[in-house]
């Protein structure tokens, strides 16, 4: 089931053409990662969707709901994580989630309730009597992702959640993201930079200067855009004889001889033909940075 659909979307600022009449819809209980480099439209679309930033042209529904026709309907169905935490420094974790349940009308027990499911599926039930502001960064990126859904939305967009955390803290709040996927059924707009995050969406987009330059699952894109790789060390020149012969491209780094080869069967025939001369091989497929590079020219910094 659709649960956002976006067509012919547009806007500008000024002669900036940051969004140039792109179409895509988001499936229920997606995890759907929205890529690009800086400047190539991604904060210009996500402000529209939740409702931020008026577009020019197009269309876009969110659970049913059409943008700028019913914006209070889709502000309830979304929950939005940005870059910089949103919390009050100097408020506990339970005064926060106070805080922002009231705005979504919640009182009493049915208040308390919410904000004890959601620590408890988060894990940050520890932290409830904390200053935020007392709290490391993985701890305060749960209490973000806490808050924005205290109101139980369908959908969390997630503007690059992870970004300066060290990776075992970014593996800590994935975790605790699929949770709330699985727990809830919910659907994930993914902002990212980490190339491996994307591998694990369901479904890709890239942007390039405002146009939707790639789309795809992480699977097909890495078969349509990259090659795989067959690594082989090896003192010996027939091997680099053989790939010359049989118009196998491949570069030499030392002793290392990599062939681009288009599927990781291919490996087979060289490794049989080459195989007394080689002291140690290693198959690697194309990666999502391959990809990303190979579409946009670019590589992403983070
Ligand atoms: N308020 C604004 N006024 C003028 N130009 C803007 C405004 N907001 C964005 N832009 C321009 O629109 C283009 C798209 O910007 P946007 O922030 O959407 O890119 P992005 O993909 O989110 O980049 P980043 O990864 O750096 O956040 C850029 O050229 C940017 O300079």
């Amino acid at each position: 089931m659709k649960i956002i659909e976006v067509k012919n979307l547009k806007k500008s600022f000024g002669s900036i053409k940051a969004v140039k009449g792109i179409d895509f819809q988001v499936h229920q209980g997606q995890l759907f990662a929205f890529l690009g480099c800086n400047g190539a439209g991604k904060s210009t679309t996500i402000d529209m969707l939740c409702t931020f930033l008026k577009p020019d042209a197009g269309e876009v529904w969110i659970q049913g709901h059409q943008l700028q026709h019913e914006d209070e309907e889709i502000r309830k169905s979304i929950g939005i994580v940005f870059q910089d935490g949103l919390l009050d420094d100097l408020l506990t974790i339970e005064e926060n989630m106070k805080v922002r349940a009231a705005l979504y009308g919640l009182k009493g027990k049915e208040l308390q309730k919410a904000i004890n499911d959601i620590m408890n599926t988060m894990h940050i039930e520890k932290y409830a009597h904390r200053l935020y502001g007392t709290l490391s960064g993985g701890q305060k990126r749960k209490c973000d992702i806490a808050r924005a859904f205290i109101h139980q939305p369908q959908i969390l967009f997630l503007d690059e959640p992870t970004t300066g955390l060290d990776p075992q803290t970014r593996q800590e709040v994935w975790n605790t993201i699929y949770n709330l996927q699985k727990k809830y059924q919910l659907t994930i707009f993914l902002t990212t930079h980490y190339m491996e995050e994307a591998m694990s969406a369901d479904y890709v987009i890239i942007m390039d200067e405002g146009e939707i330059v790639a789309r795809g699952t992480p699977f097909q894109l890495r078969k349509q855009y990259t090659r795989d790789k067959l690594t082989m060390i090896s003192n010996h020149h027939f091997i680099q004889e053989w790939l010359k012969e049989k118009n196998i491209q491949y570069i030499q780094n030392g002793t290392e001889i990599t062939a681009f080869i288009q599927n990781t069967f291919e490996a087979l025939p060289i490794l049989n033909h080459c195989q007394k001369y080689i002291e140690d091989f290693e198959v690697t497929r194309g990666s999502m940075d391959d990809v990303f590079i190979q579409i946009t020219g670019k590589e992403l910094h983070i």
